[in-house]
């Protein structure tokens, strides 16, 4: 079983908080949140693909196998992944779901069959950990509502479809209001520590615009 994170190049790497944090403080936040979800993964072969250098040393030093990417865009990169890897079972998780846990891993390996997909959704229709059994059994489809669409590729080649509902996997980091997730449940992650290192607070908002008030 292969582990692969995939990382968009670190200076353009979660735009949607450009208006909230520098473009270092974005760069420092993927860095802590591959070491959580690293930290998650660690029991197994983990290799993350990447265009961005700085990012594969990074992971280089914490035990990780770097990957260069070539192609454009998502798919391609996990598509790469898989190919140039020889393990028969290849599991993805984005970097930017810090939550995740040892026992989320091990709980997801012990529901994995042959000709069979493990999926977790993200909030929002993404899919935040996708086990492929084996490791070609569907093409990865992420982007728009990739978890529906990873359902329906499956059906569609007559794969068993096996759902890991997790909250705290369907906690990615996209928005300022994801922030405030973490501060509520990731007490002990890199992630939370570096968010407080920043001086950032949260307070509840009653409010149909969001729950937080997210103030530095
Ligand atoms: N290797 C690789 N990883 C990508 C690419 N695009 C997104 N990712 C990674 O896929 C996961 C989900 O990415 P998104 O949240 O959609 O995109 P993002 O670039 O992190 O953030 P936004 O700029 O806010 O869209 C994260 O781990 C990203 O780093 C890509 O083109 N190549
Ligand atoms: C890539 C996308 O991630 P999101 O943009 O939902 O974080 C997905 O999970 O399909």
């Amino acid at each position: 079983m292969m582990a692969v994170i995939p990382v968009s190049p670190l200076n353009s790497a979660k735009s949607r908080l450009s208006e909230f944090l520098t473009g270092e403080e974005r760069k420092l936040l993927l860095m802590n949140m591959v070491m959580d979800v690293y930290g998650a993964l660690e029991d197994l072969d983990v290799c993350l693909i990447s265009k961005d250098d700085e990012i594969l040393n990074f992971s280089k030093e914490l035990g990780i196998i770097p990957l260069k990417e070539e192609g454009k865009g998502l798919n391609n990169a996990i598509k790469q992944a898989i190919e140039s890897v020889e393990d028969e079972e290849v599991m993805v998780t984005p970097a930017d779901v810090p939550l995740i846990k040892k026992y989320h891993i091990k709980e997801v390996l012990s529901k994995s069959k042959r000709n069979a997909i493990v999926i977790s959704p993200s909030r929002g229709g993404g899919t935040n950990l996708l086990l492929l059994n084996p490791k070609d059994v569907i093409e990865p489809r992420y982007e728009g509502f990739s978890f529906l669409k990873h359902i329906d590729e499956a059906k569609k080649r007559n794969v068993e479809v096996i759902i890991y509902d997790s909250f705290l996997i369907s906690i990615d980091i996209n928005t300022p209001e994801d922030l405030g997730e973490v501060f509520i449940h990731g007490e002990g992650t890199n992630t939370y520590n570096y968010l407080k290192s920043l001086g950032i607070k949260i307070l509840p908002k009653h409010s149909s615009a969001g729950r937080f008030v997210i103030k530095r």
